[in-house]
């Protein structure tokens, strides 16, 4: 391409919309810079109600954005609310379905007349906000898919409409939830998921109501992939290979990309890296205590974004902590106990207190990454399942909703780098399954494990032949700048 024609050629223009819940933001928003980093122009959808937790957050200039970098806002449709808090995801999910399409549409065409910015050439959606797919056909873009899950969760939601029809979902009553039906009824005939138990699959299943908002969204949702241009996924080749080969047969355009937080940690440092998306405050104080503590010595605890315990579950791992003995940071989000402000009895925190570091949101990617982190107690969401091998650190699962299930079983059963807690989950227990973790022979080979995968995925993102490396590449250049928009 000539000089003269790269001066008068618009940047290509990507317009990212993930789903308004932290865990979908962050990959998405980390993808957004490396492409801004390759050359786009960059504008970031936020619902309006995110858009008031990131500026209370991170300050009043979060959303200034950068040269080509721009932040948007659009209504998520749920009712005015002020509080800084996780929204009620069925509920988010059947509006955002219902009631984001004309305002993408208005502040699509809106992007499109604004004088000085280029037009908008492709989209990259969160699989699950796939209302886009319209407005791409209007304007004849492409429309990428972002899953934000592992390849493991969207096989499973791909397969939701066959256990319908199969009639293992919905259960007959609710008796089936705890009479060992899901424990010990195997599938087998889900591609690249041999050995997975209706237990394991993402948590929508467990309804007895045709209806489920959540149940028949999964389905509707998981059926789009095949209209997007592409699907991204933020996992590795080597990290899921047979669902991956299985897809080859069923999807023809999926672009593994990930770790996508090793490959933001590669960008220069300047302001495009120092963009954040947390819409909790981070307390940085966390790294500092760390410094002070030994090698693979802290238990990390963190149930991510949307987890909710009850009072008493909040209790059962307080004094499994206690009782363990061992060092630990908990992260307790201010809204992670149903209902009420977490109160853990004063008799842990004094018995405690001088082992344990309590805080309500984190710079999790540096806490994993911490030399002193020795295992981590986590629920399972994918980032955290990632974060968590990439910086070699072995888990004790506690999966909570959607498909943290899935990523549990595939954990344990089949990376080595994770044993699984009961979902009744006891103190006792805690205790047991945290010391195996830190000190168990069986917790030293899931660190084994976990170190073998981390240096996979370093491979991975590396050039030139490293495959999420290669991904990249060609997404950039055979689809997000040249393809034809979807049917
Ligand atoms: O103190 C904290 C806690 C979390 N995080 C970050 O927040 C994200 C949390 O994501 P994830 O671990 O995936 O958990 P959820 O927030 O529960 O994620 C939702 O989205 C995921 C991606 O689709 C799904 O895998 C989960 O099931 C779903 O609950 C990660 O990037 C963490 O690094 C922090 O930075 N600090």
């Amino acid at each position: 391409m000539g000089s003269t024609e790269t001066a008068t050629k618009p940047k290509p223009h990507a317009i990212f919309i993930p789903f308004p819940a932290q865990g979908h933001i962050n990959p998405m928003f980390k993808l957004a810079k490396i492409l801004h980093h390759k050359g786009f122009h960059i504008t970031f959808v936020h619902s309006e109600f995110n858009q008031r937790r990131l500026l209370k957050s991170r300050g009043k200039n979060a959303l200034d954005g950068l040269p080509s970098f721009q932040f948007e806002t659009i209504p998520d449709g749920l009712p005015f609310s002020d509080a800084d808090a996780t929204q009620d995801v069925p509920s988010l999910c059947d509006s955002a379905s219902k009631n984001c399409l004309a305002p993408f549409r208005q502040l699509v065409t809106r992007l499109n007349s604004s004088p000085g910015v280029p037009p908008v050439s492709c989209i990259v959606s969160d699989g699950i906000m796939s209302f886009t797919l319209e407005v791409a056909r209007e304007l004849g873009i492409p429309d990428v898919f972002f899953w934000t899950t592992g390849a493991g969760g969207v096989m499973a939601y791909l397969n939701y409409r066959n256990l319908v029809e199969k009639g293992y979902t919905p259960l007959k009553d609710c008796s089936y939830l705890t009479n060992g039906y899901l424990d010990t009824t195997v599938i087998d005939w889900i591609p690249g998921m041999k050995g997975i138990r209706l237990k394991d699959l993402p948590s929508f299943i467990r309804t007895t109501d045709r209806n489920d908002i959540m149940l028949n969204f999964a389905i509707n949702q998981a059926e789009k992939i095949h209209d997007a241009s592409a699907l991204i996924l933020n996992t590795f080749d080597a990290m899921e290979p047979d669902v991956l080969d299985a897809f080859s047969s069923i999807l023809p355009a999926v672009y593994t990309l990930g770790p996508l937080h090793l490959i933001e940690d590669q960008l220069p440092d300047n302001e495009l890296k120092s963009l954040g998306s947390n819409l909790w405050k981070e307390e940085l104080g966390c790294i500092e205590w760390l410094d002070s503590k030994e090698p693979n010595s802290v238990v990390y605890v963190n149930f991510g974004s949307v987890t909710v315990m009850t009072p008493q579950q909040l209790v059962e791992f307080a004094w499994g902590l206690a009782k363990s003995g061992r060092t630990f940071l908990w992260i307790i989000r201010p809204d992670l106990v149903i209902g009420e402000t977490a109160i853990l009895p004063p008799e842990f925190v004094l018995d405690t207190k001088e082992r344990g570091l309590l805080a309500s949101w984190c710079p999790q990617v540096d806490v994993l990454k911490h030399p002193s982190i020795g295992g981590f107690l986590t629920h399972c969401g994918w980032n955290s399942t990632l974060e968590s091998i990439c910086a070699g650190v072995p888990m004790v699962c506690w999966p909570f909703f959607a498909e943290q299930q899935t990523n549990c079983w595939y954990c344990c059963n089949h990376l080595g780098t994770a044993m699984e807690i009961d979902n009744n989950v006891k103190s006792d227990e805690v205790e047991k399954l945290v010391n195996e973790l830190m000190v168990g022979d069986r917790g030293q080979g899931m660190k084994k494990k976990a170190a073998e995968l981390k240096k996979l995925a370093e491979e991975a993102i590396t050039a030139p032949s490293g495959s999420s490396y290669k991904n990249l590449e060609s997404l950039v250049h055979d689809v997000l700048m040249s393809s034809p928009a979807p049917n």
